[in-house]
């Protein structure tokens, strides 16, 4: 089960790369072995040229790669995402420009996204009439820290599909490979609109 994931997520990985989400050695992705357990990309690799063999295990609790190879720096987010949402089974983290960017210009804690179809490219959603709320933390390089800042929102407000960094990216999660790229795509696609919109209109 897990084998065929982390193949499905080198593949995700060369879709990534393939659309520059990932510049500069980037980004980072895990998927989920099983309750304790998940597989992290190893820190500082060119993760749109990632093989299976440049994924880590790592244990959920404790952050430790048995294999004494350095897993994401970002390992700590992961691992929290797998701890709060057990039904979570793959993790997506990107640099897009529009997720940097829209995260700069949004001073909120919140983005919210409201009147786009493409709403629905969200699980659960099914109207673009509804308004779906984006949490965005400030950047952090105490990964512990950020974890905790996460945790602790998450125990206040519904966090579903993905956070924005801001000014650093996107990090968003699906029940498998499968949805935690359309999450991922179609973020992306409403972030480049909704940066759009806030170009040519005032509203
Ligand atoms: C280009 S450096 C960016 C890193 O600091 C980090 O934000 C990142 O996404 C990649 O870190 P990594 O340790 O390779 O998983
Ligand atoms: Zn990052």
């Amino acid at each position: 089960m897990w084998q065929q994931r982390l193949t499905q997520l080198v593949t995700a990985c060369h879709w990534i790369g393939s659309k520059g989400w990932a510049p500069a050695t980037g980004g980072n992705m895990s998927v989920r072995e099983d309750e304790q357990w998940c597989w992290l990309s190893e820190s500082g690799r060119d993760k749109g040229t990632l093989t299976t063999d440049d994924f880590l295990k790592v244990n959920i609790a404790t952050l430790q790669a048995p294999s004494g190879r350095t897993p994401s720096a970002e390992t700590g987010l992961h691992t929290l995402i797998y701890r709060l949402f057990p039904e979570a089974n793959a993790v997506l983290h990107v640099h897009t420009v529009n997720a940097t960017v829209l995260s700069r210009i949004e001073k909120n804690v919140q983005l919210a996204l409201s009147g786009y179809e493409m709403q629905k490219s969200l699980t659960g959603q099914q109207s673009h009439l509804d308004t779906v709320p984006i949490a965005i933390f400030e950047n952090d390089q105490d990964i512990a820290a950020l974890s905790a800042r996460i945790e602790a929102y998450a125990e206040q407000h519904p966090l579903h599909y993905g956070f924005l960094l801001r000014g650093h990216g996107l990090t968003c999660w699906g029940k498998d490979v499968s949805e935690a790229r359309r999450h991922l795509e179609g973020l992306e696609f409403l972030f480049e609109c909704e940066l759009k919109r806030r170009l040519y209109t005032t509203e």
